[in-house]
């Protein structure tokens, strides 16, 4: 895919809940072709600035393009050319795996192997299972294999390491890769500061609903003052002044 716009581009884009600014004037601008990683603390903003690129939510101020679109216009299309994982899924009791990857497939109207989705993600031996019943690993993977439908140009993935064990991390960071090579952009929001850096081309560190750093790895690095050698994690607490488990301040 080669797009003349960034893929996603946010312009002074804010949304207010009462007193709570939970996006503060983001200017985002994430090119074709990008793995971005945006990091920051719990109840940095992070969940909420996914909600408005994809109209899951209303912005209070600014402007937000994807694939050059306005959201609230172009919903359908971008939709149809984006695979999401979101922070909050439910999946249906009593119906399979296959039977969730399948519906994803009828909606965007693909005709892509529900059972080679699966077990790219490590779930072949649980194809036919029902989903209600599956662990909370196994339903994270099974809402990365539903993100997945339809070979996506952007794939917009909300914590996407939550829950899963070592074996599952890894897996994650492939599919990451092998979607990038194939062309996807990937935009992704994490606390799990080693995965990112292993990832990413480009981090955006997100603070009280603002961007306080962006850059490579070693860019950020120079921007927290740490050591060449400096573990993310310390760079994360430096840029964002809180404790990584510090949560859902109001500011
Ligand atoms: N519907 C809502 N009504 C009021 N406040 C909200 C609402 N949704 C989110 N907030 C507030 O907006 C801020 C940002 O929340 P958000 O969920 O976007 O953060 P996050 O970075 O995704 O956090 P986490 O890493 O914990 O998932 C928080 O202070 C949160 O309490």
């Amino acid at each position: 895919m080669s797009e003349d716009v960034p893929v996603i581009e946010t312009k002074r884009l804010t949304k207010q809940y009462g007193d709570v600014r939970a996006v503060d004037s983001l200017d985002l601008a994430i090119e074709s072709g990008d793995v971005y990683g945006f990091l920051g603390p719990n109840g940095a903003g992070k969940s909420t600035t996914i909600g408005l690129l994809l109209d899951y939510l209303r912005p209070t101020g600014g402007t937000i393009r994807v694939f050059g679109k306005d959201p609230q216009r172009a919903p359908v299309e971008i939709h149809n050319r984006t695979g999401v994982l979101p922070d909050r899924f439910g999946l249906y009791d009593g119906r399979s795996a296959r039977q969730h990857v399948s519906f994803v497939a009828e909606t965007k109207q693909v005709d892509d192997d529900p059972e080679a989705l699966l077990e790219r993600v490590g779930l072949a031996n649980a194809v036919d299972d029902n989903a209600g019943e599956f662990s909370k690993g196994m339903e994270q993977r099974l809402a990365l294999a539903m993100a997945l439908v339809g070979e996506p140009d952007l794939l917009v993935l909300d914590e996407p390491f939550n829950g899963l064990d070592p074996h599952g991390v890894r897996r994650v960071r492939e599919i990451v890769h092998e979607e990038n090579n194939r062309g996807a952009t990937v935009f992704f929001s994490s606390h799990v500061l080693g995965q990112v850096e292993l990832v990413c081309d480009r981090i955006g560190v997100l603070h009280r609903g603002r961007l306080v750093a962006e850059g490579t790895v070693d860019e950020l690095r120079d921007a927290a003052g740490a050591d060449d050698d400096a573990v993310m994690e310390d760079v994360f607490v430096e840029l964002t002044d809180a404790p990584i488990e510090a949560g859902g301040e109001s500011r």
